[in-house]
């Protein structure tokens, strides 16, 4: 069995959904189908799920959402007529307008208004595959045992739902998935973060020891940077699930982070695909890959960091200054991503999205007065770079080339940190300096250079 999911792009229009479904029914071994919800037709378009988020929150605030949920209602509607299947829109209509009555608290009710997007995207690509014939059912996931923590917008699975979830293996005919949420043991509808429907087909994938997850997204490969920044780039043919891990959580969005674990603990090879080309191979993300000349695998950027400055003079002999340091960060309810250290200082670096105003003076005044720090700065607008890959481990200078490569595009390194595993290594810049300094280590590490160096 292969379990396949299909990403917004590839759920945008009438005429994607066509092609999705030439793929599904092209081989009996995809019987386990995942969708999100329709995302963008052009650049400047809205993914359903962003339209949702807006009507949910103009609900929360008091305000009319009317023209935005007609606005939703009517992108379903005219797939839905395209596809020749309008009847379903009575159904779909209905359970948008149902879970925009605001009757639970905030967190509840904006899971379970954007989840819609999915669910109802399933209903749709159900009613179309049964109209050209194909015997599919819709599965419902709180039944079918996706069990989520109670975490909203945030939540991971819970262990119990791959034992429940392995009951699809016999599933007669097509299941349509829905994608981005489950259900929390207490019965509320919770979502995964954004990207999740690809964390949803690798559970499903894992649960149901499928041959192969199949993801199919709108580019051919994943490449070695990201080509909406670098234009025709190398592209990765086989990726490690470490080395995707890496990549992915510095900014290669083609997959969701947090869709690794689940496949990698299975063992189930991931291949990405393009639904625009289907027969191009993709990238196969495994367990071990075959090295080639390259130590280097892929370079990513994300720019949404801030760094946490504390100095001390004496800090290196305060016996339980660095666990202090992280017991505040624990207290304030934040998640750290890295922590150099020097002798006097410690940096802590953040997503930037957790760091409010108000979390930011809560931080700064909770170190203060705790650890008597001589400065405390705090630095937006951070952007890290990883440079990753598993060869980078047996390779000798591979720091030296990079800092090298900034060095030459004159990008001043703010932070500099290589994990034990050597399997990544990340460089913080100013966001001014952020796609200068991912070209320059694009270069350093892929282009072929001519004459001599
Ligand atoms: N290294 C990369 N390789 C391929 N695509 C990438 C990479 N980094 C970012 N992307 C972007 O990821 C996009 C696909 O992800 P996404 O838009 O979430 O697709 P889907 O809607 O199918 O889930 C691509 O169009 C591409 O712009
Ligand atoms: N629709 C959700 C979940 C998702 O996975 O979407 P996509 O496959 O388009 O990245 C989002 O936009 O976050």
């Amino acid at each position: 069995m292969k379990v396949c999911k299909f990403g917004g792009t590839s759920l945008a229009d009438a005429n994607q959904i066509r092609k999705v479904c030439n793929i599904i029914v092209s081989d009996s071994e995809r019987r386990l189908v995942v969708v999100s919800a329709p995302g963008k037709r052009f650049d400047s378009d809205i993914k359903v799920t962003d339209m949702l988020i807006k009507c949910a929150k103009l609900a929360i605030a008091e305000n009319n959402y009317n023209s935005n949920l007609d606005e939703v209602i009517s992108r379903y509607a005219q797939i839905a007529d395209d596809l020749g299947v309008p009847d379903i829109m009575n159904e779909i209509s209905a359970d948008f307008t149902k879970r925009l009555i605001k009757d639970t608290d905030n967190v509840k009710f904006m899971d379970r208004v954007i989840s819609a997007g999915e669910d109802n995207c399933a209903k749709l690509v159900t009613a179309y595959l049964k109209s050209i014939g194909y015997d599919s059912n819709y599965i419902h996931p709180g039944q079918a045992g996706m069990l989520l923590s109670a975490d909203f917008s945030n939540t991971v699975v819970l262990d119990q739902s791959y034992e429940k979830l392995a009951k699809l293996k016999n599933i007669k005919g097509i299941g349509v998935f829905p994608g981005f949420f489950g259900y929390s043991l207490k019965g509320d509808i919770v979502t995964f973060p954004r990207g999740g429907s690809d964390i949803t087909g690798a559970i499903l994938a894992a649960s149901v020891k499928a041959e192969v997850y199949e993801n199919f997204t709108d580019v051919d490969y994943v490449y070695s940077v990201n080509p909406k920044i670098i234009k025709n780039p190398k592209p990765i043919t086989e990726i490690t699930y470490r080395e995707m891990r890496e990549l992915s959580y510095a900014g290669f969005n083609v997959y969701q982070e947090d869709a690794l674990l689940p496949v990698y603990k299975a063992g189930v090879p991931v291949n990405i695909k393009n639904v625009n080309n289907p027969t191009c191979p993709g990238t196969m993300i495994v367990k071990n890959r075959v090295h080639t000349n390259s130590p280097v695998i892929g370079v990513a950027s994300d720019d949404k960091f801030c760094c946490i400055a504390i100095n001390k003079y004496l800090m290196n002999r305060e016996v339980g200054f660095g666990r202090r340091v992280l017991g505040i960060i624990e207290d304030e309810g934040l998640n750290f991503e890295h922590m150099p250290t020097g002798i006097d200082d410690i940096s802590v670096i953040l997503r930037e999205s957790q760091l409010s105003d108000d979390a930011k003076d809560r931080l700064i005044e909770h170190i203060t007065t705790e650890l008597r720090a001589d400065s405390i700065n705090v630095e937006k607008n951070l952007c890290l770079i990883m440079v990753v890959g598993e060869g980078m481990s047996h390779n000798v200078g591979i720091a030296a080339r990079a800092t090298k490569a900034l060095a030459s595009v004159k990008v001043n390194i703010q932070m500099f940190t290589q994990g034990s595993s050597e399997v990544s290594m990340v460089f913080a810049t100013s966001k001014a300096d952020c796609e200068k300094a991912l070209k320059a280590l694009y270069e350093e590490f892929f282009e072929v250079r001519l004459g001599n160096d």
